[in-house]
């Protein structure tokens, strides 16, 4: 399975920057605001340290209270400042998840669906989940919490250099060995939350194909097979996660002993400076306290630094689905008819063994071509590369001269259709699941082209096209969702409509009934049909017979038949 892509470093610092300058003037206020009360918040301390000296010089409990009443001044102030700057902290990480999530929306439906398809369910759903909640706690409460912090930190450090510049210089002892240890966490904490992300993907995808399959599982005695391999999943993420345990169980207690080192380094030097007459009592308990008071931000940033890898790691992840060379190659080329031609088309899923081997065909405009061929010839393979939802390995599939695959997607989708037996019930009205092929369609329209397929069960419905389906409202059974699915395309209107085994969900009957229909709105457009059934295949101008990814034969039925070959063999097997 191929995963998505991750974006590098450069590509998250570009977006970090840029939601951070889409929003400079409240990033600007947030600033000033912490930064003012980290600035308010050195005052204490500083005033704790007049105290004692007032105290040591005998003044009176007046001037004591005095600086008490100014503590708590700075206290409430500081208090005050922090809740303002949370605030609006708060309110900008809200805005940069939202945009984020926004961007991520239109990556996401902007993806080829090929992309999709082999990047599996798992990927994609952790990372519009997981990831995207990962980035949003970061922008939110980690990066403002760490700039804050490291703001306090510095403040702090340089208040103890200003006290005298000596007990600035030997407060700075821990700080290597925190360096040392973060650089050393940080260096292995992203290829270790990486992995962890893509082997939580792993595990999702497993548990949500099981879920989705319970009933075949159940069928054909699965159960063995799927716990083993949920088992190998939940073992994959559970060695990810004790390697990124145990880079934090080094890291955090190294942290927490450095802590005491320099409050104990300046009491120690304070306690030399005082003797040689060098500083006041009082300075020394205000650059005590100073570093005591740095402890808790320092302890904010290395917490939160877990939560920035993780952060940063999913951030990767999330921007990666952007990282998807995008779907249209050749938006200059314009077809110049309806004519689809294949030449010397191979095609192959894995690189090395190839499905289909060299096709050509030509497709006239209005043209009825049934593709027909045992199991495993490659029918749903050249359907695909047909609608362009995959390129050919080798040789070309256009339309009007233009190669299938390099037209811009939207024009390609208003010319080409593809209808197979999945599809999507979206959770909404019956109006809506119909208005995503053609926003403009009126009721008279809709209705019309629920008739055409014979979906007539809409007139039974409670609210007519009002009618709310999927989960917890109406249920469609296969074959009213295959029906929708055809109307739908009725609506898109296109001038090539390619049917994989579109009606073989239906029983022979309403098939019959939806196909005939079919037939008569049909006219004028390009028709090629992955017919399971022959008589399908009878009723089409030409048939192609697909043996080992090979056209085998080509013709009418008639003449198929006659010839008594591949066709008229499946013919006799299937009529007799
Ligand atoms: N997603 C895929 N990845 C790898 N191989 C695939 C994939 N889909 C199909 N194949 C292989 O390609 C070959 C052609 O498959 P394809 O589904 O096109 O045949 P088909 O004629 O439509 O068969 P059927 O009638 O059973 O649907 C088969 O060997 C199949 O195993």
């Amino acid at each position: 399975m191929n995963r998505l892509p991750v974006a590098d470093r450069s590509a998250v610092r570009r977006t970090a920057a840029g939601l951070l300058v889409r929003d400079r003037r409240a990033a600007a206020v947030v600033l000033v605001l912490h930064g003012t009360a980290a600035i308010v918040g050195l005052g204490a301390p500083w005033l704790l340290g007049r105290i004692v000296d007032e105290v040591g010089a005998g003044a009176g409990v007046a001037a004591v209270d005095r600086l008490a009443l100014a503590i708590v001044g700075c206290v409430l102030a500081q208090l005050l400042l922090s809740r303002y700057a949370r605030y609006a902290a708060h309110r900008l990480g809200e805005r940069a998840v939202a945009r984020l999530r926004e961007e991520f929306v239109s990556r996401t439906l902007a993806l080829p669906v090929s992309v999709v398809e082999r990047a599996g369910v798992g990927d994609l759903s952790t990372r519009s989940s997981v990831d995207v909640a990962n980035v949003g706690a970061t922008v939110r409460d980690v990066v403002p919490t760490i700039a804050v912090a490291g703001a306090q930190v510095s403040l702090l450090f340089g208040a103890v250099f200003l006290l005298h510049p000596l007990l600035g210089l030997v407060a700075l002892v821990g700080i290597p060995s925190i360096y040392a240890v973060t650089r050393w966490y940080l260096r292995r904490g992203t290829p270790a939350y990486l992995a962890e992300g893509a082997a939580t993907a792993e595990l999702t995808d497993a548990l949500t194909t099981t879920a989705e399959g319970a009933r075949t599982v159940e069928a054909l005695r699965l159960a063995d097979d799927r716990i083993a391999y949920g088992r190998e999943r939940i073992h994959g993420a559970w060695v990810t996660r004790r390697a990124t345990l145990r880079l934090r169980s080094v890291f955090m207690p190294v942290v927490e002993t450095t802590y005491s080192l320099p409050i104990a380094a300046v009491l120690l030097l304070g306690g030399i400076l005082l003797s040689e007459g060098m500083v006041t009592l009082g300075e020394v308990v205000a650059a005590a306290l100073y570093l005591q008071q740095a402890i808790d931000p320092i302890d904010r940033i290395l917490q939160w630094t877990e939560q920035a890898q993780r952060g940063f790691a999913s951030l990767t992840r999330v921007l990666g689905v952007g990282q998807v060379p995008p779907e249209q190659l050749g938006r200059t080329c314009v077809p110049t008819d309806r004519r689809l031609v294949l030449r010397g088309v191979r095609f192959s899923y894995d690189g090395r063994r190839d499905v289909l081997h060299g096709l050509d065909l030509e497709v006239r405009p209005g043209e009825r071509l049934a593709i027909v061929g045992p199991s495993g010839a490659g029918k749903s393979t050249l359907a695909r590369l047909l609608a362009g939802i995959d390129a050919p390995r080798d040789g070309v599939v256009s339309i009007g001269g233009c190669p299938v695959s390099a037209l811009d997607p939207a024009e390609r989708r208003r010319r080409i259709a593809l209808v197979t037996q999945e599809h999507h019930v979206f959770i909404g009205s019956l109006r809506d699941n119909l208005a995503f092929a053609a926003p403009s369609a009126s009721d008279e329209d809709m209705l019309s082209a629920l008739d055409s397929v014979g979906a007539d069960w809409y007139a039974a419905l409670p609210a007519g096209l009002d009618t709310e389906l999927g989960d917890g409202a109406k249920r469609l059974d296969i074959a009213q969702a295959q029906q929708l699915a055809l109307a739908r395309l009725l609506l898109a209107d296109p001038d090539v409509m390619i049917l994989d085994e579109a009606t073989a969900a239906l029983d022979p009957t309403t098939a019959r009934r939806t196909e005939r229909a079919l037939a008569a709105v049909l006219v004028g457009r390009t028709v090629i049909a992955v017919a399971h059934r022959l008589n399908t295949a009878r009723d089409a101008d030409r048939i192609a017979v697909l043996v080992d990814g090979r056209i085998a034969e080509l013709g009418n039925h008639d003449d198929l038949v006659r010839a008594g070959g591949a066709y008229a063999a499946l013919w006799r097997s299937w009529h007799g």
